[in-house]
């Protein structure tokens, strides 16, 4: 069988259309079929339907592109070892995949197609068991609790100290898991490069609703433990292009821009590195004398701070996109940006009509911070 990754992607557009209705359909069927996996999800499934519509998206759109999509599914297997999922269970999840895009391509619904998605969810699913199977660091990682600092009513910076080394490389994010809710599992970006005693710091501001996030911020303290999942993500830095750095933060999308930047550091090269660092007002500017800190250490790192909602900020104001476009031209810069999407969606797009060619632009997909 083999693969055809343009009758996979016409027929997963027409399902897109309805992905809400389709992951429902999708997970009921699941259920339904395997009531006995129920117990391996969250009780509330609505991040995880918006996670499994995402990472599906991202599969078949990169289908077309083999090493990235390897590189990902890999990822995403050895991810997977702390949910314990088995090779057994991916039949099951093929055969609710299959029926829900049958269900809703139904219109344009054929042999060929059918063949198409088989062919590809096999390999897929494959690369995914291969990777798991390989690894042989454990599926997740118990952390203590060795710092929790409320550095704004909702944001805290919470120092982990994993019970094993936990590798990692800078810009990369981990799931987290609280005592609290348990199989509840969200993403955070580490915001340190990687350190002698193995502890890490996350960026966690509490969202309307949020469980993980708002029981890390009120309900966690020095003494308690965390369960991580190994790092993922690709915003890693590249240390061989030579060019200076400019780095855009919005709000706690500083945490992976601020191991970036330590990385660099700490690898003795020089660049100079621009870090603008905005917040809406200024007492959310949660991390500035710690930043302030490195930059009088570092002369070649300069952080600029921008305020967008506060009229009484003396420094610069404004938001993020637009200020980034008042400075020189960042024409010959390596750039990171990472904060809220619309944020990122926007700086990225001023960027590239500035000139910035896309390849020196690092952004990670999103995910889901709550
Ligand atoms: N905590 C973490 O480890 C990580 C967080 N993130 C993401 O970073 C974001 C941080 O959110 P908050 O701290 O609540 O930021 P926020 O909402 O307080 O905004 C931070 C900055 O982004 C600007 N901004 C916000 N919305 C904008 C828009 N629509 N257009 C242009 N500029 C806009 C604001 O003006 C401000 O300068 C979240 O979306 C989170 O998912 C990303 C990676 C890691």
């Amino acid at each position: 069988m083999s693969l055809n990754p343009r009758l996979v992607k016409e027929s997963f557009s027409v399902v897109e259309q309805h992905a809400e209705r389709a992951t429902a359909y999708f997970y009921g069927r699941l259920f339904a079929e395997n009531p006995h996996l129920r117990a391996m999800f969250p009780p509330a499934m609505d991040v995880q339907r918006d996670r499994l519509f995402g990472a599906l998206a991202r599969i078949v759109w990169s289908l077309d592109s083999p090493d990235g999509l390897d590189s990902y599914l890999s990822q995403l297997g050895r991810d997977h070892r702390k949910y314990g999922v088995l090779a057994e269970h991916y039949t099951a999840i093929g055969n609710a995949l299959l029926a829900t895009v049958r269900r809703f391509a139904a219109d344009s619904w054929d042999h060929e197609i059918e063949a198409a998605w088989v062919s590809a969810y096999t390999a897929a699913a494959n690369s995914m068991i291969r990777a798991a199977d390989a690894d042989v660091s454990p599926p997740w990682w118990p952390a203590d609790v060795v710092g929790h600092e409320l550095r704004h009513r909702d944001i805290a910076v919470i120092t982990l100290r994993p019970a094993q080394r936990l590798p990692y490389r800078p810009g990369q994010y981990v799931n987290v898991q609280t005592a609290r809710w348990p199989r509840v599992w969200r993403t955070f970006s580490i915001a340190n490069a990687p350190r002698p005693d193995n502890t890490i710091q996350l960026h966690v501001r509490s969202v309307p609703g949020g469980w993980v996030s708002t029981a890390l911020t009120r309900h966690t303290a020095v003494g308690d433990t965390v369960l991580l999942g190994p790092a993922m993500g690709t915003m890693a830095p590249d240390g061989q292009t030579g060019r200076d750095i400019l780095c855009v933060a919005g709000g706690t999308g500083l945490a992976p821009l601020k191991s970036i930047v330590e990385d660099v550091i700490a690898s003795g090269r020089r660049p100079n590195i621009h870090l603008l660092y905005g917040a809406r007002t200024a007492a959310e500017l949660y991390d500035l004398p710690d930043l302030l800190r490195m930059a009088a250490a570092f002369p070649s790192l300069r952080v600029v701070p921008v305020v967008s909602g506060d009229p009484s900020w003396a420094g610069m104001s404004g938001g993020l996109p637009e200020v980034t476009q008042r400075f020189q031209s960042w024409i010959e810069h390596d750039v990171y940006v990472c904060g809220p999407p619309a944020m990122v969606g926007e700086t990225v797009r001023r960027l590239q009509s500035d000139g910035v060619p896309l390849s020196r632009i690092h952004r990670d997909v999103p995910h889901a911070v709550s």
